[in-house]
């Protein structure tokens, strides 16, 4: 009676098996052909050769398929778990070091992985831990050089899913020659001259802010809601001169809020599996809620265009209406680009506007001082002094913004970078990082660490913003400024270098005007005190910021 599985069968196996890791880990096939080709037809080529070997067809198809996969795993595994692995030497824990998909898994279920990443490096007491089996975060100061400065390194496979039919957003290009190609039009949107023309944007949503909230005075309403609003429509009037009419109407129509959330919930898992993407768009069509959006974004750019460029808006730049470029770019790119705009802009400036509300309302010290220097600086309301640039200069405004975009950066995940194949690795600080490896700094877990942000790391206290000799600290005792360690060399709530964010001077001007504006005009008070006890326990990390209500109640200060 022949064996059921003998030597001579397992040789061909294993040998394919070995072949097949050794292909998957050079190259990391992702298309859906390659995977079939590795995956189900070499295998399936197998059987007729080992087919002899077994009782019955069945047996064959099932032992061969098996132990084939099964060896692709234990190789896999074993490599990553092997001194030889070139990131041995860095600790993480064993699921993470075997495969990503634990770490998917974390962000996918839980949206707390930037939690998980700040435990890792307490846990570890390292500057860098592994996060996947070639990934690590970094927590160094050499990150802001190495890793993100102007010598950096390029973006990883991480962005692979911000690939759309028109093409790739600004935000998901790699390559850093094409990167800086396109974001020239960009540069020219957010010129002195397109900030001036910004600011009178600012100035009119604002307006339409504080009326629409006073209307409602008395009442109940969801700050973070609102803030979102604000959000929305500022950059609707900016990327595509769009009223989407959240303020006025006081709720989303379109329902876009909850597009863009449920966009970002399901980017956020797949981009850290981008072999994966093509695979789960194909089988669950993963990507409904984008588009949504895109359906969205494309009536929005198709009244844009009819209506014709009436103000020099960020469509106007981005579509090269004054011909700055040797080849202008397609509709559908600089409509994909606006889309990004919107997304990028509107949900992280709303969500460090709603971080403030929280922090401010449950410190009501900070909330005084800041409107001290307000109404010192306003005796007479906004509206008589106009010049938005002078709210840069407010120590205490920015104080509290700087310390709210310190704590909960609205980004709230890793900005990955990779370690191209061919540099010959890249040293950041002393640590050497071998090629092929994704390096990522995650804001959140930087900007906690008590050598960049020292004492009270994790604690809201805007005033080591601020350039004093002594200190008076939450808990009471004075400390001198050489006991005083703010890094501003690490602070990358809009991350760094070529790929900072292009928006981030409009992001601080709409995010100022907003902040002296409700606190100039508006008494708060705290509608619900269980939403704030558990606000920070409610922020996910979805790419950018999920995060719960707020519901206060505004009662009109003075106008
Ligand atoms: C508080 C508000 C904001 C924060 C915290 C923020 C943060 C960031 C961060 C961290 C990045 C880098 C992302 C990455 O490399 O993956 C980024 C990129 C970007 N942001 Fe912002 N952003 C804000 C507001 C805005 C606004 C208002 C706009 C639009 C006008 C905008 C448009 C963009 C774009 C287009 C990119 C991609 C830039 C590039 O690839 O060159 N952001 N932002």
């Amino acid at each position: 009676m022949k064996l059921l599985f003998t030597q001579s069968a397992a040789i061909p196996i294993a040998t394919a098996s070995l072949l097949v890791y050794q292909i998957f880990k050079r190259y990391e096939p992702q298309s859906i052909p390659a995977l079939l080709l590795l995956l189900l037809v070499v295998p399936g080529a197998l059987v007729p050769i080992v087919q002899t070997h077994f009782i019955t067809l069945l047996g064959a198809v099932l032992t061969t398929y098996i132990s084939y996969w099964s060896l692709i795993l234990i190789f896999t595994v074993a490599y990553r778990l092997s001194p030889f692995h070139p990131l041995a030497k860095y600790p993480g824990p064993l699921l993470c070091k075997i495969s990503k998909i634990w770490f998917t898994y974390l962000v996918g279920t839980g949206g707390k992985a930037h939690l998980y990443v700040y435990d890792l490096h307490k846990r570890y007491n390292s500057d860098i831990v592994r996060i996947g089996p070639n990934e690590i975060s970094v927590t160094h100061a050499d990150l802001s050089n190495a890793v993100l400065g102007v010598k950096g390194l390029p973006r990883g496979p991480y962005y692979n899913t911000r690939t759309h039919e028109a093409g790739v957003s600004l935000d998901g290009l790699r390559d850093q020659a094409l990167h800086t190609v396109r974001r020239r039009p960009w540069s020219r949107g957010m010129s002195s001259t397109s900030m001036k023309y910004y600011e009178e944007l600012v100035h009119l949503v604002v307006r339409e802010f504080v009326t629409s909230l006073s209307q409602r005075a008395g009442k109940v309403v969801d700050f973070t809601e609102w803030a979102t609003f604000f959000g929305v429509d500022f950059m609707g009037h900016m990327a595509f001169t769009h009223d989407y009419g959240m303020i006025k109407n006081g709720r989303d129509d379109l329902g876009l809020i909850n597009l863009i959330e449920n966009a970002m919930i399901d980017s956020a898992w797949i981009s850290h599996i981008p072999w994966a993407v093509n695979l789960l768009q194909y089988l669950f069509g993963a990507n409904k809620s984008w588009n949504r959006i895109k359906i969205v974004g494309e009536q929005t750019v198709k009244a844009r265009v009819a209506a014709g460029s009436r103000e020099k808006d960020l469509f106007y730049h981005l579509i090269d209406e004054e011909g700055h470029e040797s080849v202008r770019p397609t509709v559908e790119l600089c409509a994909v680009d606006g889309q990004v705009a919107v997304i990028a802009g509107a949900d992280t400036a709303a969500t460090i506007l709603g971080h403030l509300c929280y922090f401010l309302q449950t410190n009501s010290t900070y909330f005084d001082r800041l409107r001290n220097e307000v109404d010192e600086k306003y005796p007479h309301g906004i509206e008589s002094n106009a010049d938005l640039a002078q709210q840069a200069t407010m120590p205490y405004l920015n104080a509290c913004i700087n310390e709210a975009l310190r704590l909960f950066p609205p980004v709230l995940t890793g900005l990955q970078r990779r370690v191209e194949e061919g540099t010959g690795g890249r040293m950041i600080g002393p640590y050497f990082i071998p090629e092929g490896t994704q390096v990522s700094p995650w804001a959140y877990v930087v900007h906690r660490d008590p050598q960049h942000y020292s004492p009270l790391p994790d604690t809201f206290w805007p005033d080591r913003w601020l350039s004093q000799d002594t200190y008076v600290l939450p808990t009471g005792d004075v400390i001198t400024q050489d006991k005083l360690v703010t890094n501003r060399e690490v602070f990358m709530p809009f991350s760094l270098g070529p790929m900072v964010c292009v928006g981030k001077n409009v992001a601080l001007m709409e995010i100022r005007a907003v902040l002296c504006a409700v606190v100039r005009y508006f008494d708060i008070e705290v509608a619900d005190k269980a939403c704030f006890e558990r606000y920070e326990s409610e922020i996910h990390e979805i790419f950018t910021t999920k995060r719960g209500p707020l519901p206060v109640r505004l009662r009109v200060r003075m106008m």
